[in-house]
């Protein structure tokens, strides 16, 4: 008997068994997910878990070896019908599937065949796009050129492009990695808004309070398996977390308030006067040997530019960075490297990573002269330096010799702080660094910031994740490009919370 036949809702998406290999790599065995209708549905698990590979296999994207995927109880178009895929389901990623120099109206509704020809003038595409937008509540303007949208408002342009092709099936990957928590405020709003009108979620994120406060339902996957799917009412966080590491015991993040305070005498190693750039002002702070500086505030704030200031990035408009009481020359990234600053961009696709290349190219091309004459290291030294990082950073690979694009997210971001401390620099600058990175690995990657720390660098930690700037002996909180406030180790959640958002407690 069909489901619809015993009364219960069809689901939405169901994969029975599913099964993918990449070369000698089991990304998925046996996997099966079933989505039930108006559900949003947390898929959870480690880096490399195969998160990623399962939403591709959902979303047409790849093929599965064994296994089958079913939509409404029919089963998935094959992958060459890719209009038939985009009335299925679709997945908003965290890098944006937008054409940044074409408007919104342009990328919602441009080359949509009607009637078998391109059939929209502008002033229609235009009306529709924004009739669409409406009826969805999104509040973009649809001239707007893609490219100037907000990371936010960006995806919700894309669940509406989504829906207009009559999917109401949407894959939010990673979503909230790049919003501050006021947008992901709104996100869970709109989400639960869409919800109420028929659409159904499937959610990846690492931050599990996300999964509790949004989603109704939280599949785990582990080493390539399916191991629990359960109504997120029945798992506590602590069952969870053991589910997707297979062990037993927390998580124990560490908090500067819990080690010795930072010595008197401790040298001075970073001093930052006046810093004034684009989109902040007058930013001044010193930095120890064994002192963490975290930087809080909203994507508004000037935090990530203050930071790409200091590493070399940008050109500060006025003040100056003193680096072991040396004048840093402005806006000069190898010149900062060379002076003992390493750093984890913030964007590691753009400047972090080259992806085509193996892991140990890139665990070791901050270093390369450093271990072989004349920048050139004999591969076995390569080869030997990235298999230690593979096991010091806790990265999934098949070895030190696969391609950094082979690597799921989470662990091209451990290869990136590899890199970054490979250089043994006396500074190092840390935007986001345990973005995409699972719970239990955030937790590893932390404790080789705090082992750094002891050591003697000084760190200087950029992060939207409270649980990154506990390492932080004093957390600047920046508002609207300017230090408004000064937490040392031991602030309580709320009071930072409340300073970043520039509300009062009990407000
Ligand atoms: N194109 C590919 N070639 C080779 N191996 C791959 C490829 N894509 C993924 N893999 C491997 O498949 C496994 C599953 O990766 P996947 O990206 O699905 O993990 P994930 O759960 O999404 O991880 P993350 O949380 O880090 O994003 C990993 O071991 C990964 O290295």
């Amino acid at each position: 008997m069909s489901a619809s036949a015993t009364g219960a809702a069809v689901p939405v998406v169901d994969a029975r068994g599913v099964g993918k290999r990449y070369g000698p790599t089991v990304a998925l065995a046996d996997v099966s997910l079933t989505v039930h209708p108006g559900e949003s549905h947390a898929l959870v698990g480690r880096n490399g878990a195969g998160k990623s590979t399962l939403v591709s296999i959902l979303t047409g994207l790849s093929k599965t070896d064994t296994g089958a995927v079913y939509f409404g109880g029919e089963p998935a178009p094959s992958l060459s019908k890719q209009d038939a895929w985009k009335q299925r389901v679709a997945c908003v990623y965290q890098h944006a599937m937008v054409i940044p120099e074409l408007t919104v109206a342009e990328n919602l509704f441009l080359n949509r065949q009607s009637g078998g020809r391109f059939a929209i003038g502008w002033s229609r595409l235009r009306r529709q796009s924004r009739e669409l937008l409406d009826s969805w509540g999104v509040g973009v303007d649809v001239d707007t050129p893609a490219g100037e949208l907000s990371v936010e408002d960006r995806q919700f342009v894309e669940i509406a492009r989504a829906l207009s092709y009559g999917a109401r099936f949407i894959v939010l990957d990673e979503p909230t990695a790049q919003l501050d928590s006021q947008a992901i405020e709104r996100l869970f709003e709109r989400m639960r808004q869409m919800q109420d009108n028929g659409v159904t979620f499937l959610f990846i994120s690492h931050h599990l309070h996300e999964v509790y406060e949004v989603c109704q339902a939280v599949t785990v996957l582990r080493d390539a398996r399916h191991v629990l799917t359960a109504p997120v009412a029945e798992v506590g966080r602590a069952e969870l977390v053991d589910a997707m590491t297979g062990e037993k015991g927390g998580l124990a993040v560490r908090d500067a308030a819990s080690r010795d305070p930072l010595a008197e005498d401790a040298a001075e190693v970073l001093a930052v006067d006046g810093l004034s750039g684009d989109g902040f002002a007058g930013v001044s702070f010193r930095l120890h040997r064994g002192e963490v500086i975290g930087l809080a505030g909203s994507n508004a704030s000037g935090k990530h530019q203050v930071a790409e200031t200091v590493y070399g990035l940008r050109s500060p408009s006025a003040g100056t960075i003193t680096l072991d009481g040396e004048r840093m020359r402005p806006g000069d990234i190898p010149a900062a490297l060379r002076a003992g600053i390493g750093c984890v961009p913030r964007d590691r696709h753009h400047e972090g990573l080259v992806l085509e290349h193996s892991i140990a190219d890139n665990a070791t091309l901050s270093i390369l002269d450093r271990i072989g004459p004349g920048g050139i290291a004999s591969p076995r030294t390569r080869h030997a330096k990235a298999t230690r990082a593979l096991a010091d950073y806790d990265i999934v690979a098949a070895g030190a010799e696969q391609p950094v694009s082979d690597l799921s997210g989470g662990n091209q971001q451990k290869v990136v702080l590899a890199r970054a401390l490979a250089s043994d620099p006396r500074v190092v600058v840390l935007i986001n660094p345990t973005a995409g990175v699972d719970v239990k690995s955030k937790e590893a990657l932390l404790a080789v910031v705090d082992r750094v720390r002891a050591e003697g660098k000084a760190v200087l930690i950029v992060s939207d994740e409270l649980d990154d700037l506990r390492l932080s002996d004093r957390v600047l909180v920046l508002r609207a490009g300017r230090v408004v406030a000064e937490h040392r180790a031991g602030w309580s959640d709320g009071d930072l919370v409340a300073d970043i958002e520039g509300v009062q407690l009990g407000d």
